[in-house]
């Protein structure tokens, strides 16, 4: 059996960690750089970093029951309770079981009505940005896809909670990060107030998705909603349905996983076509069958459409990163792993690897045509993960980033600010340095 290369951090390892936390794109890939696909780092604790696809096929699929989900998901645990991101073995089968039902074909139509008409009036609030001044395009697509989020969660939301919503959900995405990437600030948070304000918004959210799980009880309403498929499902097995806390852990599960990872796909996506007109004109060529928004037979007709959605998830995964632990000792692709090994599986990373891709730094939308996808190995792109624990979402992404792509390129042309540099943030998700502005004309 092979060692695993060791990403040596020098006489500076100490500052290894505030490295880390400044850039972790830069830090990984230089380590891939040092070391080849795959090395051992140690940072806080030791970790097996890698781009390998026979390694993401070992950990996601092939062995899975080697692994669990590991310190990346207690770090959610505190927001996210026992959901389907958070939780392992039986609960989670059980768990997978009860949800999955709510993302079929049929459903997700169902649920692309809403998403229609929330993206037919997002357009005319985009209409007023239009010849102004540039427009923090991360802020709007934050609002589209978490509007879109809450309307097929839980029906109807007044604007004031939903506003309230945004803004705790960027606060706790900032204070878990933090815990986790600058560990010696957490003595910190005790005593400037950050714990506290945590613990207020999450006791704010919570109660609000306790009232709307009690008032959807007693209400004997049954709107097409997902909270409505959570509260129906029943195992098929043991005829058992969820209690209140399993589905408001569900919940909280689907929107923190299901809006903003759209959301930063998007703005990356308009970000690159700012820079792209061809490929900007080969998408309305396809829109020339919808008049303001499409409906779900057009976009199934749309697959250029559908090409740039997949090359913007390979150069900007908004799951940038997979994390798991190790349960066994086990070889993988010829390297010994110890049981207790944290494994840090490096989408980002695999997505440019340029063993596996051809020009990997340049936007190209013919990575996805036919020909391509069918010479190409399965675990070379894995924007939404692999094997049983795969996105439970992922038609749900593809079909509401597409529609809202498409819509916005047909009625408007966008055009980065030179004043505005971007970089990449990485947080949970591919977030940016200070947001994406765009004009809009
Ligand atoms: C562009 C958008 C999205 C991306 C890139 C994305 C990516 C991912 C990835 C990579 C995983 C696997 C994580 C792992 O194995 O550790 C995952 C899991 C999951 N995603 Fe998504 N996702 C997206 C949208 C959504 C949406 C819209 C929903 C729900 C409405 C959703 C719900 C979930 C859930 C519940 C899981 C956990 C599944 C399980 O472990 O059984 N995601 N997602």
């Amino acid at each position: 059996m092979r060692n695993i290369p060791v990403y040596k951090l020098g006489r500076l390892g100490i500052m290894a960690p505030f490295k880390f936390a400044k850039n972790p794109l830069h830090f990984l890939h230089q380590g891939f750089d040092a070391c080849g696909d795959t090395f051992k780092m140690k940072l806080f604790r030791e970790f097996v970093v890698t781009r390998d696809p026979g390694f993401f096929r070992h950990v996601l699929q092939q062995h899975n029951r080697n692994f669990k989900k590991g310190s990346s998901s207690k770090m959610l645990r505190p927001v996210l309770g026992n959901g389907l991101v958070t939780s392992d073995g039986d609960f989670w089968l059980r768990q997978r079981r009860l949800v999955q039902p709510a993302f079929h074909r049929e459903r997700l139509q169902e649920l692309f009505l809403a998403m229609g008409v929330l993206t037919a009036s997002f357009l005319d609030e985009m209409e007023a940005a239009r010849g102004k001044d540039a427009v923090d395009i991360d802020a709007k697509m934050m609002g589209i896809t978490s509007d879109i989020a809450l309307k097929t969660l839980f029906g109807n939301m007044t604007t004031e909670d939903k506003a309230r919503i945004y803004q705790q959900v960027n606060r706790t995405q900032k204070y878990l990060v933090t815990r986790v990437r600058k560990p010696y600030r957490v003595p910190i948070m005790a005593i400037n107030g950050e714990n506290r304000r945590f613990e207020t918004d999450l006791s704010y959210f919570n109660k609000l998705v306790f009232e709307f799980i009690h008032q959807r009880r007693i209400s004997g309403e049954r709107p097409n909603d997902l909270l409505q498929l959570l509260l129906d499902s029943i195992d098929e097995e043991t005829g058992e349905q969820m209690n209140d806390q399993q589905i408001r852990d569900e919940a909280i599960t689907m929107f923190a996983a299901g809006h903003e990872t759209s959301a930063t796909g998007l703005s990356w996506l308009l970000l690159e076509l700012a820079k792209q007109p061809e490929i900007v004109a080969k998408i309305r060529l396809e829109s020339v069958i919808f008049d303001n928004v499409p409906t779900f037979n057009q976009l199934m007709q749309m697959p250029y459409t559908r090409q740039v959605v997949e090359e913007g998830l390979r150069l900007y995964p908004p799951a940038w990163t997979m994390t798991r632990e190790a349960t066994v000792d086990q070889e993988i692709e010829g390297f010994d792993v110890k049981s207790g090994t944290s494994v840090f599986l490096s989408v980002f990373e695999l997505h440019r690897n340029p063993n596996l891709w051809k020009d990997p730094l340049t936007f190209d939308p013919d990575n996805f045509n036919a020909d391509n996808v069918k010479d190409r190995p399965k675990f070379n792109y894995l924007p939404f993960g692999a094997g049983p624990r795969i996105c439970i979402g992922q038609q749900f992404a593809m079909m509401e980033m597409q529609l809202i792509l498409a819509s916005l390129l047909k009625r408007f042309d966008f055009e980065a600010d030179p004043s505005h540099p971007v970089g990449m943030h990485p947080q949970i998700v591919l977030k940016s340095t200070n947001g994406i502005k765009l004009f809009v004309r």
